[in-house]
């Protein structure tokens, strides 16, 4: 059985050695020793050419109630840490500053999401947490992303609560993927606390208690005005569409008859023949609803087809990211105190593209001012403004020969003040602006960079002084390496 506090908090929801880190450090008087970190991933997920950023509001309702409660210290007791270690961890609070971009944003690989300056027993602490939040909702709002990109102005429904890894992920993937572009979800508490539009069919098991489908369709005829009838039970053509048309024809003044769902079957060929059979009774406005482990893939191919679909319900492949169940979101140390003063820090890899930017630093989009299209994010450090250049530079930060040279440029600053010495800075936007935010960025993209299939890499770029300062760190370390040997 498990155990329920009527003081439960988030706050151990991170990794054990979180808690022991942060002993060492307190131990050792390190309480009030500033730390940066930033939080980033390095690879687009699904071999798409953008991410797009959810998990901002989760992230900040977490910080804001940064506090250890009784319970949570009571455990940590019971786990043997000692006394004064957990009277500190009571009086704890968040005290530092985040800065990050907006949710919705679209973002890309190795840029900085969330920039957390904070003590280090602080910033540390919530590291687990953080990318627990972001990495699985930024991964759904992508994946909705690609499959509401795909089908334009026809209607996605969610329908992934059953399938989804338990009950939080149904709720906040589901609101991820309503601010990537989803019409509407079949969870109605995600209805209530967020506001999503609900919606849904009905399903099998109506027409086998009846053991009859035209009663099945009748009799939610008698208690809905607005019907959509689930065709595929027994015989979808022979049956289901025939029963529906019937029950609709005999109930036209009482009910709307909003559509038919289609759940197995080619469903190309059943969405066309019963388009055919819906239009010959008139029922030109009567919809076409498809589910049935459908994904961006099995969607393109059903237009490449001609399906007559207009509504897609999708769940399992949504909800649990199916191709590509991880993101890979990291949170790495880029600078630390240091007698008083703050000194970068670096992760060497034996991958170029694995070795960590040092230092603070600040994210750039590039707009052309001819094109108003985006020429790539920038990267710079903290005290750079690419807006006072001339012509801004921008080099592949591996393959550096790869440059380009833009002097038509608005450089619009990505990260926005989110905290400020622990208190919440942040204006939270609506999901409803956050779906419009949303759509009007992917405007900025070429379509290059939009296609589901090999789309062109889109250039994150570091400044020339960001670069410099990298393989400076790059030097010192290599040194000190070398020096011990
Ligand atoms: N015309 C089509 N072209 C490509 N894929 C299709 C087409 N029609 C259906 N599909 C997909 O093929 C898969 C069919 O899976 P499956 O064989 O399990 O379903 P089924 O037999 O039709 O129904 P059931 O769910 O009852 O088993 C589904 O993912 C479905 O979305
Ligand atoms: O296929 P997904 O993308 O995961 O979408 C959700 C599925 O959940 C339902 O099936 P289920 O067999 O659970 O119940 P049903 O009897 O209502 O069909 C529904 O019919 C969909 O097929
Ligand atoms: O409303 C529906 O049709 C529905 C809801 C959840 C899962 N499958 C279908």
């Amino acid at each position: 059985m498990s155990t329920s506090y009527a003081d439960d908090s988030l706050m151990l929801h991170t990794d054990l050695y979180q808690i022991n880190m942060a002993q060492t450090y307190w131990k050792d008087g390190l309480e009030e020793k500033k730390a940066v970190f930033e939080l980033y991933f390095r690879k687009l997920p699904f071999g798409n050419g953008y991410a797009i950023f959810a998990g901002l509001e989760r992230v900040i309702e977490f910080l804001n109630q940064f506090k250890f409660t009784e319970s949570d210290i009571e455990y940590l007791r019971e786990l043997g840490y000692e006394e004064v270690y957990l009277d500190f961890l009571a009086n704890l609070t968040f005290t530092g500053t985040v800065k990050g971009m907006k949710e919705g944003e679209l973002v890309f690989g190795n840029e900085p999401i969330l920039r957390i300056e904070a003590p280090l027993i602080q910033a540390q602490l919530i590291e687990t947490p953080l990318l627990n939040i972001v990495n699985y909702q930024t991964l759904i709002a992508t994946k909705a992303a690609r499959i509401k990109q795909l089908i334009g102005s026809d209607i996605a429904m969610e329908f992934g609560t059953r399938r989804a890894q338990e009950m939080d992920a149904a709720i906040w993937g589901t609101r991820a993927a309503y601010l990537a572009g989803f019409d509407a979800t079949s969870n109605v508490r995600a209805g209530k606390k967020f506001g999503i539009p609900v919606a849904g069919t009905h399903a099998h098991s109506l027409v086998q208690a009846y053991r009859d489908e035209y009663t099945a369709f009748k009799k939610y005829a008698a208690s809905h005005r607005d019907c959509t009838f689930l065709v595929d039970t027994y015989d979808t053509l022979k049956s289901g569409v025939p029963n529906a048309i019937k029950v609709a024809d005999e109930e036209k003044d009482q009910i709307t008859f909003k559509a038919i769902r289609l759940d197995s079957g080619d469903l190309a060929y059943l969405s066309k023949k019963a388009r055919k059979m819906l239009d010959e009774a008139g029922y030109h406005d009567t919809k076409i609803a498809a589910s049935n482990d459908l994904d961006e893939k099995t969607i393109m191919n059903l237009k490449s087809q001609g399906a007559e679909i207009n509504i897609w319900g999708i769940g399992t492949k949504l909800i649990t990211a199916y191709d590509q169940p991880a993101l890979g979101a990291v949170y790495k140390l880029v600078s630390i105190e240091e007698d008083g003063e703050m000194v970068d820090t670096i992760k060497i890899s034996a991958n170029p593209e694995k070795v960590s930017t040092p230092g603070l630093k600040r994210v750039f989009r590039i707009i052309n001012t001819l094109t108003r299209k985006s020429e790539g994010d920038y990267i710079a450090m903290d005290s750079e403004e690419p807006n006072s250049e001339d012509t801004l530079i921008m080099f592949h930060p591996v393959h550096t020969y790869v440059k380009k040279a833009i002097r038509t440029f608005e450089a619009i600053e990505l990260h926005q003040p989110i905290f400020e010495n622990g208190v919440c800075v942040y204006n939270v936007p609506s999901l409803a602006e956050i779906r419009s935010y949303v759509e009007t960025n992917l405007e900025l993209l070429w379509d290059e960079y939009k296609r589901l299939h090999m789309p062109e890499e889109y250039p994150v770029d570091l400044s020339q002084a960001c670069w410099d300062n990298k393989m400076k760190r790059i030097a010192e370390v290599k040194e000190k390496v070398a020096s011990r040997k």
